[in-house]
């Protein structure tokens, strides 16, 4: 039994910089453990010959068409030859990479990986990393909705681009951003410059306890060894409306299994396609394990996870990412829910 291989989703909008992460990562850290994805919009691939290839590197390109328009087909296909692949120790690698093109929406990406029987058993969802380009996030946020999409579904937010922007600007993007995703810490990038192990795998996408909103950024040098800078946020920010995109934070103690299952449903059915993402660890009644619950959307998946220790507090924590969410009558349903 092999384990199952970490997959990292890189998303952002056309020209935000992924290529120019990647290729810092090839040049500066890369083995032959990690396998790159490219999808390109178009038949002719581009970006895999923009990237930096060594002989220790491969870069498998799915190029008919976006990623999240296929992911059935051709997608899935790729990233199951890929996983044949493996088996037969032709390729043994243990990380992937997707860079999906700068106009997928990662909602039906991240699907697949739910519910594709060969991709759910065989590869485990590390994070959604978003690069998002600080020049040019304004008007791409205004003309195309699928860039607050990509800016929502993040783990983590790479700001790239910055050293062309003044503080004025800068500021007033990260309130933006921060509007439409509070949850996902975020990072100031220079030219790709990001050490791997802010990225991958960091196992965003398994819940653990540590769920705080962010408070502020990271300024990572482009110099590999000078320590990050924390600013925190300004502390003007405009009250969002129920359009925007946000992350809402449910917490509670120990939960009725029955009452919960119930709420989950419930919520799916009535706010389903206005929850772009949803993870939670979920303390129940009677049960020593962790329930950790996640989905997108009205694809949702409930796991038994590690067990919880003697010196911890059992403890639910649900976080929804959505909009137009009744949130204070979803907080007293979800309150209901304790045992
Ligand atoms: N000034 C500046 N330019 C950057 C930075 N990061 C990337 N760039 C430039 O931005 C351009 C686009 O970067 P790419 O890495 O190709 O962007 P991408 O997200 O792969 O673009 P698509 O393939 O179109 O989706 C390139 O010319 C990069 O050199 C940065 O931090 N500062």
């Amino acid at each position: 039994m092999t384990t199952a291989v970490s997959v990292t989703l890189l998303t952002g909008f056309l020209g935000a910089g992924k290529t120019t992460l990647l290729n810092h990562y090839l040049h500066h850290h890369a083995d032959s453990s990690v396998v790159i994805v490219e999808n390109e919009f178009g038949a002719v691939g581009i970006d895999g010959q923009l990237l930096a290839r060594g002989d220790n590197i491969r870069v498998v390109e799915v190029s008919n068409g976006c990623v999240c328009c296929s992911v059935r087909g051709e997608f899935t296909e790729a990233m199951v030859d890929l996983l044949d692949r493996r088996a037969s120790g032709e390729m043994p690698f243990e990380t992937l990479i997707v860079e999906a093109t700068g106009l997928a929406d990662p909602g039906p990406i991240i699907q697949t990986f739910f519910t594709e029987e060969r991709l759910r058993e065989s590869l485990r969802l590390d994070a959604v990393i978003t690069l998002v380009d600080c020049q040019h996030i304004g008007q791409q946020l205004d003309e195309h909705p699928v860039a607050a999409a990509q800016i929502a579904f993040a783990d983590r937010l790479l700001l790239t681009k910055t050293d062309l922007c003044d503080e004025a600007h800068k500021e007033a993007m990260l309130a933006r951003i921060h509007r439409i995703n509070n949850k996902a810490p975020l990072l100031a990038i220079h030219h790709g410059a990001c050490p791997p192990g802010e990225w991958l795998n960091i196992a965003a996408f398994e819940m653990d306890d540590r769920n705080a909103l962010t408070e502020g950024y990271h300024i990572i040098s482009a110099r590999a060894d000078a320590p990050g800078r924390f600013r925190p946020f300004a502390a003007t920010r405009a009250e969002p409306t129920p359009d925007v995109i946000q992350a809402h934070v449910f917490d509670a103690g120990t939960l009725d299994l029955k009452k919960i299952g119930a709420f989950m449903e419930r919520c799916i059915a009535d706010h389903g396609n206005d929850m772009l993402r949803y993870k939670g660890v979920l303390a129940i009644d009677g049960q020593p394990q962790r329930l950790v619950v996640q989905g997108v959307y009205k694809v949702v998946g409930f796991d038994y996870g590690s067990a919880w220790q003697e010196s911890e507090t059992p403890h639910s924590r649900l976080v929804i990412i959505g909009r137009y969410l009744p949130v204070e009558q979803l907080r007293r349903a979800f309150a209901e829910t304790a045992s």
